[in-house]
């Protein structure tokens, strides 16, 4: 049986044959097609013009093949990655399922065990009954591989410990330990686990991917892998008694230490799950105005994501922004330690999506303590986050203080950021604004930084990373950028700017509020964005000279 299959073609791969005239001439209107003849593939080239049957003919000519044995297929060109970077490619058909393909990597080797295999597209895990087309929608996918390895076990007592080896076979590929469920970092690992304690496998933390083209920094690798190994060993969530939402601690592996902080969406306040008994939100707005329910772990993320080192962009390994926003990504996540009021069960993959923030290390917060002692740039690289992201939670309990280095030296850790970039001005309140070192000007170096912050950039960072930013939230975040980078430039103080954002009193508009509506009326109805944000801008030169030293 000789399969014919017209099926995506890889650039290079065209590149490749162009010139060969033993797959015909390379003219522009021909389609490149593959035979496929018993596992093996042969290119040909046909035109656009010719008929299927003056084709199975030439098939039959030049090849040998019977018109009546041929089979014409569209098949789906699919890359199957490994978490090592290994790829195999395969031509399939649309009508095959996710278990048909891993029975093709199974051929590739031993090491791909049916049993043991795992696909994601997407970060979503892939079901052995999917069918490809329902995958595949836009053609070429990329299929992700893990391998689950099973290992010996083996435990036995030393003194008051369990001495737990795990030992994998020598084909077991190192770096499968992102995935959380069943990883084994190393061929041959020994641990030290405390008394009584289990290895468990009735969990799981994965990042969520939306663009698979990212690479994830590796303090992301290492905060899931930490927080994995913890859970791993037993180690449970620990619910934090602070906080309107819910929060978890998740330790690591020897239990001593908190890792991360995980926030699952659906107990964010006023969602469905939330443990502290909110109610819920009946038309979907979160507690601050101009927030939305179950968006609190994308705000979470996009603070992190925006927070720029001072050179720019995070690059890969880069771990700590301009204001020290801790590492955050989105997860999913599953553990019975989480709040399930319908009663947990592993096997129903009732997974959490929420933000695994990294946790610091802290001695308490802002509100612990009288605000003199915090340094001016602290208070100032906290106010430039505030003011660009236009955030409706900054009290002084989501500022975390931090001692550094061996001088001791005060650090503050913003944290806390569910209700950033909101859809309006309305809840944004600030508490440092009342802190002497908001009255003190910004330093050179910080004016500096806020020049170099563009929100369209931004706005665009944020779309690679897979949230696409509303209209509405984004105009707010394109307008607090500009008040940032036009209140500096003039010179005005952290306070000077921060007081424009937020509201005297809780029935007067802010100043933010009457630029913007200013500004709507001085413009026809139907402008564009652009002309619109125009209009703010000319108002709010206005307003801000009235303000200047
Ligand atoms: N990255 C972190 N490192 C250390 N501790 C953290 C971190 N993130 C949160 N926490 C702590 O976890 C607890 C709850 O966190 P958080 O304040 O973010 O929750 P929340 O429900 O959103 O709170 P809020 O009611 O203030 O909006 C607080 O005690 C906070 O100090």
């Amino acid at each position: 049986m000789a399969n014919v299959a017209l099926s995506p073609v890889y650039e290079e791969s065209l590149n490749s044959f162009k010139y060969s005239s033993h797959f015909g001439p390379h003219l522009d209107d021909s389609i490149l097609i593959y035979l496929s003849v018993s596992g093996s593939v042969i290119p040909m080239r046909i035109m656009e013009t010719d008929s299927i049957a003056s084709v199975k003919l030439r098939i039959q000519t030049f090849k040998g093949f019977f018109v009546k044995k041929q089979k014409l297929s569209n098949l789906l060109a699919i890359t199957v990655r490994t978490v090592c970077g290994k790829e195999f490619e395969f031509h399939v058909e649309r009508n095959r399922n996710v278990g048909y393909v891993k029975q093709q990597i199974a051929k590739k080797g031993k090491e791909f065990d049916l049993k043991d295999q795992e696909l994601t597209c997407g970060g979503e895990a892939l079901e052995d009954q999917r069918l490809l087309d329902d995958i595949c929608k836009y053609n070429d996918a990329v299929l992700h591989l893990l391998v689950k390895r099973s290992a010996k076990v083996r435990a036995k007592t030393v003194e008051k410990d369990f001495e737990l080896t795990i030992e994998a076979s020598s084909s077991f590929e190192k770096k499968a330990n992102i995935g959380g469920e069943y990883q084994l970092s190393e061929l041959s690992l020994t641990h030290k686990i405390p008394e009584r304690k289990q290895l468990r496998r009735n969990f799981l933390v994965e990042p969520i991917i939306v663009n698979l083209s990212i690479k994830l920094p590796l303090v992301i690798e290492e905060l899931i892998k930490t927080t994995s190994d913890g859970l791993q060993i037993g180690n449970k969530p620990i619910q934090s008694s602070e906080g309107s939402g819910g929060a978890y601690f998740m330790q690591d592996s020897s239990g001593l230490k908190y890792v991360s902080v995980f926030k699952p969406i659906d107990e964010e306040p006023m969602a469905v799950n939330n443990p502290q008994g909110l109610p819920v939100s009946v038309d979907g707005e979160g507690l601050k105005k101009g927030t939305r329910v179950g968006q609190g772990a994308l705000r979470e993320v996009a603070a992190y994501i925006l927070d720029h080192p001072k050179e720019g962009p995070r690059s890969y390994d880069k771990e700590n922004g301009f204001a020290g926003v801790p590492p955050t990504v989105m997860v999913k996540c599953l553990h019975g330690g989480f709040n399930y009021p319908e009663g947990y069960d592993y096997a129903s993959k009732s997974f959490k999506i929420g933000s695994l923030q990294k946790f610091r290390k802290n001695i308490g917060s802002c509100e612990d303590m009288g605000p003199r002692a915090f340094p001016v740039y602290e208070v100032h690289k906290i106010s430039v986050l505030d003011i660009r992201l236009a955030n409706a939670d900054r009290h002084a309990g989501n500022i975390l203080v931090c001692k550094d280095g061996e001088d001791g030296q005060i650090v503050l850790i913003p944290i806390d950021h569910g209700y950033c970039l909101p859809e309006s001005f309305e809840d944004c309140t600030f508490d440092w604004l009342y802190w002497p070192q908001a009255r003190e000007p910004y330093s050179t170096d910080t004016i500096d930084y806020i020049k170099s912050l563009d929100a369209e950039a931004d706005i665009e960072l944020l779309k690679f990373h897979g949230w696409d930013l509303p209209l509405e939230c984004a105009r707010t975040f394109r307008i607090s950028t500009m008040l940032l980078k036009k209140g500096a430039e003039k010179g005005l103080t952290p306070f000077s700017i921060g007081s424009i954002m937020c509201k005297d009193t809780l029935k007067k508009k802010s100043v933010i509020e009457q630029i913007i509506q200013e500004a709507e009326e001085a413009v026809l109805p139907g402008s564009s964005e652009g002309a619109f944000l125009d209009s703010v801008s000319w108002v709010m030169d206005r307003r801000l000279d009235e303000l200047s030293p």
